[in-house]
């Protein structure tokens, strides 16, 4: 392999025209595959990437690789996959047929078993999970702001080793992990509120702001730990206060909230979630790969999880549209009647 191995982006979008251009703006050989639209805005701007503390990195249009063909794949030594889950199956079929010997895969995605899509598509090929924590909003003309904070985590393996000095210089380290499945129910956990965010159409700090709708956040993750207790499984700690903690600090009075959570409210005020994107958008959401997977281990244990079951039908309402102006009081009576009739 030469000494500057080359990355190639799959799916272009908010997520990997940041990852991707803060990789290609330190120095590392990167291609971009996207879709029409995405091509030709960063074509025409370049990519512009800005993040909460203050970074400003800038790739000039005349040196982005992206294009809507494929042919990136058959030179790349590393993709990253950072399509949405339900795209997950479509990116692995055509990574299958292009992909060049030896060439690895992360999928930097939200939910829990894309990587897991990818492997059974890949056969033979390392496919590694990875998560994003923080929020990247996708603002016109190539510009993407990451307007949270985190640290890109990833499962621990040995091919990472010749990345590693290329994400560390680009400001965003790899963190490896041995467990990384607690690290994605851990994600999941606080994906629980894209739904919430989404319904809510609010900005995310303004969400968070208001206890009637943390306390919607707080009944889906409190239902979803509750399952997951059952489970034996065990989620990762990736916030100052452990998992099962979270939901009583949401509950807090606003005050109390703002002083307890202020690194939970550190967030760009204009950040919204990606659910919250898609359905701006008119495209189909992941609900079904985030509030949908706490529905679905609850059934395998036969408990009940009604609430993110109802979190799952409001916003699969919400895609068909049109679309229903909810209160957090009201989001939040409807969260609990669901609880109350469903005996739990
Ligand atoms: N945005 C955020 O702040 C965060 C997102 N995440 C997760 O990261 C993942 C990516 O999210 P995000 O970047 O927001 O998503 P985006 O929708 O912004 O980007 C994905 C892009 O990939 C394109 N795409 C899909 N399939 C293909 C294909 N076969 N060929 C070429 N392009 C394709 C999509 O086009 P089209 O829409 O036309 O299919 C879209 O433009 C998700 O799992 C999300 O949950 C995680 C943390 C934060
Ligand atoms: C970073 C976070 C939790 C919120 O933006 C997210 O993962 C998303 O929007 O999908």
């Amino acid at each position: 392999m030469a000494s500057s191995p080359e990355i190639c982006v799959f799916g272009a979008g908010s997520i990997g025209c940041y990852v991707g251009g803060r990789l290609a703006a330190n120095g590392a050989p990167v291609r971009f595959i996207g879709r029409e639209r995405v091509v030709a805005e960063v074509r025409a701007h370049g990519l512009h990437l800005t993040d909460w503390r203050g970074a400003d990195l800038k790739v000039p249009a005349s040196q982005v690789r992206i294009d809507t063909g494929q042919e990136a794949l058959g030179t790349a030594d590393l993709v990253l996959v950072t399509v949405k889950s339900a795209a997950t199956e479509e990116a692995g079929r055509t990574l299958a047929s292009r992909l060049k010997a030896g060439a690895s895969v992360i999928s930097f995605q939200n939910g829990l078993h894309n990587a897991q899509v990818l492997r059974g598509l890949l056969p033979g090929r390392t496919v590694l999970t990875g998560m994003v924590p923080f929020n990247v909003a996708a603002q016109g003309q190539g510009a993407f702001h990451a307007g949270s904070e985190g640290t890109l985590e990833v499962e621990q393996h040995a091919l990472l080793a010749p990345y590693l000095d290329a994400f560390a210089r680009a400001g965003l380290p790899l963190k490896q992990h041995a467990d990384i499945g607690a690290v994605q129910w851990a994600k999941l956990l606080l994906n629980l509120n894209n739904a919430i965010n989404a319904l809510a159409n609010l900005p995310l700090k303004e969400e968070l702001s208001q206890r009637a709708w943390r306390r919607c956040v707080a009944l889906a993750q409190h239902e979803a730990l509750a399952v997951l207790d059952v489970a034996r499984v065990k989620p990762a700690k990736l916030t100052p206060l452990p998992p099962h903690w979270i939901p009583r600090l949401l509950g807090m009075p606003d005050a109390v909230f703002a002083v307890l959570a202020k690194k939970m409210l550190a967030i760009d005020p204009k950040a919204r979630s990606s659910m919250w994107d898609d359905l701006h958008a008119g495209r189909k959401t992941e609900v079904d790969y985030l509030n949908g997977e706490v529905v679905r281990l609850a059934h395998q244990h036969r408990v009940a999880a009604p609430v993110n079951s109802r979190l799952v039908e409001l916003v699969h309402e919400a895609e068909a549209g049109p679309r229903r102006a909810w209160t957090g009081e009201a989001l939040l009576a409807e969260l609990e009647q669901a609880g109350r009739s469903s005996g739990s």
